[in-house]
């Protein structure tokens, strides 16, 4: 990725993206738009995104990241609780993904990656919201990138094992779990980083990966492959 680019960073929250884009003033020089909008409500993605192309001129890259989770069992979810997960995850990939087309990527080309998890892999307790809201979007993936490739947009998933220092981590347990060397069974021996995730995204932002579409890169240090699927131990751990 050329240098000097610009960034517009979207959430729920004016102050809590206001905040991060300070963060990347101070860690990169680069000044960031802070924008406002719920990926639950297409008509404030569509604002969110007429505001950047006024201000920039154009979109390159959409990283669709917006998610919501806690850890419960499927009997203990509402039919609401159910729904308002794959409403943000799932249902605001594909909004957001459907203006980005409409407004730039369809006459322009374009790069989409969309955060997922690897929850649906071995069918992760406590986690049937979020993991069949991160499934949905891998297949999503496929979808769009089959339709939209013949409009030069790349459109990749990146699925993130355990990752120091974010939300998820502390929802999940994650403290607890790292305290407890929960965490000596993944084949790389610890957790992941914010820099390492944001290095995947790169490459497959990057003309590196030009050649890639359609597929899911696992950035967690082998995680899925040998984590315990053990969900008495995630919610005392979660709860310690
Ligand atoms: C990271 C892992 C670390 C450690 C794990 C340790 C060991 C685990 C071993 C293996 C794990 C395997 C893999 C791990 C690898 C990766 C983890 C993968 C995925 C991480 C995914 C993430 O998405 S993390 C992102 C976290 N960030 C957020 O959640 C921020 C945004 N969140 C929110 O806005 C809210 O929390 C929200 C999601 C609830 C939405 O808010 P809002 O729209 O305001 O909705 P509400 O009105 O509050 O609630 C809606 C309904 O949901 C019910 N609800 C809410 N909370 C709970 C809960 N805790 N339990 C059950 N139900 C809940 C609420 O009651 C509402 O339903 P009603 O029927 O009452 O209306
Ligand atoms: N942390 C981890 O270990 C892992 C994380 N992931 C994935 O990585 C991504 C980042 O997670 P993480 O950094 O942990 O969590 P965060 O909570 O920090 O990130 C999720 C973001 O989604 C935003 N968001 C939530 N609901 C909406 C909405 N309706 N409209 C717009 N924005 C919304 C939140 O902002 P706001 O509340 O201000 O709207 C928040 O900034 C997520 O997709 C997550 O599923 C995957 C595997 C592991």
């Amino acid at each position: 990725m050329r240098h000097g680019c610009q960034t517009a960073i979207a959430s729920r929250s004016l102050e809590r993206v206001q905040a991060a884009a300070e963060k990347l003033k101070i860690a990169t020089g680069q000044h960031c738009l802070p924008l406002k909008a719920d990926v639950r409500q297409p008509q404030t993605i569509i604002a969110a995104v007429e505001e950047t192309l006024s201000k920039f001129g154009k979109i390159d890259i959409l990283i669709n990241s917006a998610a919501g989770n806690f850890l419960s069992p499927a009997s203990g979810l509402s039919f609401n609780a159910f729904r308002t997960v794959l409403d943000i995850d799932t249902m605001g990939t594909f909004n957001t993904s459907k203006v980005l087309y409409q407004k730039w990527f369809k006459d322009h080309g374009g790069v989409i990656v969309n955060i997922t998890a690897t929850l649906s892999y071995r069918g992760q307790a406590l986690q049937v919201h979020s993991g069949s809201a991160k499934a949905a979007i891998e297949a999503m993936t496929k979808h769009l990138a089959v339709e939209w490739g013949p409009d030069d947009i790349r459109i990749n998933s990146l699925a993130p094992g355990p990752v120091s220092g974010t939300e998820g981590f502390r929802k999940l347990g994650g403290l607890t779990a790292d305290a407890a060397e929960h965490f000596k069974m993944i084949p790389l021996q610890r957790v992941g980083n914010k820099t390492e995730i944001a290095h995947g995204v790169l490459y497959l932002v990057s003309p590196a990966a030009s050649y890639v579409t359609g597929t899911t890169l696992v950035a967690d240090g082998g995680h899925w492959l040998t984590a315990a699927n053990n969900p008495a131990a995630m919610l005392i751990s979660s709860k310690m």
